[in-house]
């Protein structure tokens, strides 16, 4: 074996326990080490520092503290990447600075256009604002931070609903899709799609017998019946180009690696999709054949290739 081919690679990972739970399987860190890379976990109770050597350090925490030790240890060591900068995952803590870089990218398309639900941003009292919003609309917290709350959203059908929420929150028309999401899930220059089940279509016939509000918490990821699995399979696929040029335009304009986004296409209009949400470092594990898809990218990144 050649020099280069033998060296082991040392992938330093700062993440919550429920994360490392979910993420760092057997298949991924067996995977990983045929390929010549070490998983290996960053004790963050203990110096940034005095840890490593790494190669790369992959991370999703947040507080002032890790920023810092992130901080000193590129100051020691400014050749090592760090997936990503603290200060670029930042705008996806907050829903509208998450969107409004969507509203800026140039993608050259033919037949597709690629935008945001209409939204606005409240940080007061609610009950008696005029809106320019047609209902039914979600309200989702302002700040997506990772906590259980943040995921705390809402259907808001009428405006007695609107005098029940506390701000600060989004408010997004909400836009009939099928009940089909589209998630991209990019890792550097790596990008796959898949389908996961959305929440359903709401007729104007059916919004005159909803009222108030109705709370729900990460739909995509609850259980499918069999009926809803039978739609979510014959549902088209966006075009691999528009995915692959959203995901190249969003990954530049960020300049981060590690994200997802999640997709509709407008129910009324094929040709409309709109992006909803982008989440950093997401659930992976979750798309098949995660194992070499993250190990790839990681290939590129000791060897060089990006980041
Ligand atoms: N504008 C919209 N129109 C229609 N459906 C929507 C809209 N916004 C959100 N949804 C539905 O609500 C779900 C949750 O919304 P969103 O993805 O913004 O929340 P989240 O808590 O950030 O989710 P995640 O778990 O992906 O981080 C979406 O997956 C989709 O099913
Ligand atoms: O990273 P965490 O564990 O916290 O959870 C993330 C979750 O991934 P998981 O499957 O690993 O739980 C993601 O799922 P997919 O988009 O891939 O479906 C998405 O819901 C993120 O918004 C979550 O991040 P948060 O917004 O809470 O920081
Ligand atoms: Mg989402
Ligand atoms: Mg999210």
């Amino acid at each position: 074996m050649s020099e280069v081919a033998s060296r082991r690679h040392h992938v330093g990972y700062a993440l919550e326990a429920k994360k490392v739970q979910s993420f760092l399987q057997i298949s991924l860190i067996d995977y990983a080490k045929q390929r010549s890379i070490d998983l290996v976990q960053i004790d963050v109770s203990r110096p940034l520092i005095e840890q490593g050597p790494f190669d790369c350090v992959i991370h999703k925490l947040y507080s002032d503290d890790w920023k810092k030790q992130l901080d000193e240890f590129s100051t020691k060591h400014p050749n090592v990447p760090i997936i990503d900068r603290p200060e670029l995952i930042d705008r996806l803590q907050n829903r509208v600075s998450m969107l409004e870089v969507v509203t800026q990218l140039q993608i050259p398309l033919e037949n597709e256009t690629i935008g945001i639900p209409k939204q606005v941003v409240v940080n007061e009292s609610i009950a008696f604002q005029n809106l320019d919003l047609k209902f039914p609309l979600i309200a989702k917290p302002l700040l997506a931070d990772g906590s259980a709350s943040s995921h705390k959203l809402c259907m808001v059908f009428d405006h007695d609903g609107l005098k029940t929420l506390s701000a600060p929150l989004v408010l997004q028309e909400f836009v009939n899709h099928g009940g089909v999401i589209f998630k991209i899930y990019v890792a550097g220059q790596h990008v796959n799609c898949v389908k996961r089940k959305s929440l359903p279509d709401i007729t104007q016939e059916k919004l005159t017998t909803l009222g108030g509000t109705l709370p729900f918490s990460q739909i995509s990821n609850l259980s499918v019946r069999e009926e809803e699995n039978s739609n979510i399979e014959k549902a088209e696929m966006p075009p691999p180009s528009l995915v692959k040029e959203l995901a190249r335009a969003l990954r530049e304009a960020m300049g981060l690696n590690l994200f997802n986004m999640d997709v509709i296409r407008d129910a009324a209009d094929s040709g409309r999709y709109l992006v909803i949400d982008i989440n950093y470092f997401p659930g992976y594990a979750k798309m098949p054949s995660f194992e070499p898809f993250f190990t790839n990218f990681l290939l590129d990144v000791v060897q060089n290739k990006t980041a």
